[in-house]
């Protein structure tokens, strides 16, 4: 089945924006062509927006919906410690489903097609990415300080059985990797045991790095050295492994993603929320180092809308650097596309001849996006979630004039509700 997506104006590939339709093949999920007046056996209407590749959340961890607003207002280690990881204690592998669905929900509605999750119960957020029709990167996060050293095993056990058995899944549209949580919560003769086996297995490492200053310091205090060097001493870093945060970096570690390959997702909704500081983006995108967006947790963003992400990124990328021509409209839109794609391996981030066919419609017939000079503008500094239409991927359609095909809105809502203050009475 050929659908065509006509009418409207397209993002290209180099972000200029012209007027095309888009020709995609259902059943392969690729884009056959991009040009003038193209017909397939069905349309999807465009007209009065703008055809966009789907955006790219390069870290989440979906689930944690159901802790929006649990706990607000407090630094990185008291927020995990005091607040989430009790909650977490108590999710259910039903209650993750729930969560995720929830999460998944929220990113179609808000033109996301991709994401990479790093959380537990892993198996249920692999059916729900197969239910919603999404792609994804997922893992089992790891924590192995503070646990007897049995179940600190079985926990890196998991993240690597569990990246072993569900790459593939949902008909290739789930794809998994070895996730340690961070190089402080994951000890380094845990590193040295189970890299090796990831290399084996064929996944990539996606891990927390220098996300705050109390991250760092113990690191270089004991070690003598940054934190991403000991990181690359200990099997990371390899070209398509890739670090939430770095936060707090220097031009060397900057220069080592850049040697390396290894990419970096910038969370800056969750670093000024949790004040975990600014990261320094044009300098790291200056040395060569991919950057992706992400919005990290509901709990600490509130929300996983990639517009948001977008354009917070530039202003706090213009506050980090002094420099308003710092972290312009274009790096940003890059960053949630060909970005994101990019650094967590998956399919995506481009409408071209032969690209995955994910791709979503915003609609340009707002108060907000008038006058239009520059789309690309707007998608950065005055779109929001809400004018997403539609949203395509793999060609399937998971979303229609706003209508979420592949879940029960209304039902995910009234569980997501349920559980959540179930979960609360039971902490
Ligand atoms: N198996 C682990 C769970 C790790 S999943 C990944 C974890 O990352 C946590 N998390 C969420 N946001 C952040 C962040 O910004 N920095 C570090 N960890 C976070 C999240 O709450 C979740 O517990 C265990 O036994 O505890
Ligand atoms: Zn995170």
């Amino acid at each position: 089945m050929e659908l065509a997506v006509t009418g409207g104006r397209v993002l290209s590939p180099d972000l200029t924006v012209r007027e095309a339709d888009v020709l995609v093949d259902a059943d392969e999920g690729v884009v056959r062509e991009v040009g003038q007046t193209l017909t397939g056996d069905e349309e999807l209407d465009a007209s009065g927006g703008l055809v966009m590749p789907g955006l790219v959340n390069a870290h989440t961890h979906v689930a944690m919906t159901l802790l929006r607003g649990y706990a607000d207002d407090k630094p990185l280690e008291a927020w995990l410690q005091e607040d989430i990881w009790p909650a977490e204690g108590e999710l259910t592998p039903a209650d993750v489903r729930v969560g995720a669905e929830l999460g998944m929900l929220e990113m179609i509605k808000t033109g996301t097609t991709a994401f990479a999750d790093m959380y537990f119960h892993v198996p249920e957020i692999v059916d729900a990415v197969a239910d919603a029709g999404l792609r994804a990167r997922l893992g089992h996060g790891v924590v192995t300080v503070a646990k007897g050293t049995e179940t600190a095993h079985d926990d890196a056990e998991e993240s690597i059985e569990v990246a072993r058995e569900f790459d593939g899944a949902a008909d290739g549209r789930v794809r998994t990797a070895f996730m340690p949580h961070s190089l402080t919560t994951v000890g380094s003769n845990f590193l040295d045991e189970y890299v090796p086996q990831a290399r084996e297995a064929g996944v990539p490492v996606h891990i927390h790095a220098n996300e705050t200053v109390d991250e760092v310091e113990p690191i270089v205090e004991e070690y003598g050295m940054r934190p991403l060097e000991y990181a690359r001493e200990h099997g990371l870093l390899e070209p398509e492994d890739f670090v939430a945060h770095g936060v707090h970096t220097t031009p060397e570690e900057h220069e080592l993603l850049a040697e390396t390959g290894a990419g970096v997702v910038h969370c800056p909704a969750s670093n000024m929320k949790l004040a975990s500081g600014m990261a320094p983006v044009q300098a790291m995108r200056d040395a060569g180092v991919s950057v992706g967006l992400g919005t990290d947790g509901a709990a600490s963003n509130n929300d996983l809308s990639l517009f948001d992400e977008m354009r917070d990124a530039a202003m706090l990328g213009k506050l980090a650097a002094d420099d308003a021509s710092a972290v312009p409209a274009e790096a940003v839109v890059e960053m949630a596309t060909q970005g994101g794609a990019d650094v967590t391996g998956l399919p995506g981030g481009r409408i071209e001849a032969g690209s995955a066919a994910d791709l979503v419609v915003v609609d340009l017939d707002a108060p907000h996006l008038t006058p239009g000079h520059d789309l690309v503008s707007h998608l950065a500094y005055a779109a929001t979630g809400s004018d997403v239409r539609h949203t395509m991927c793999d060609g399937a359609v998971l979303m229609r004039d706003r209508e979420v095909l592949t879940m029960d809105e209304e039902s995910v809502l009234e569980r997501a509700e349920t559980t959540a203050a179930e979960l609360v009475e039971r902490v």
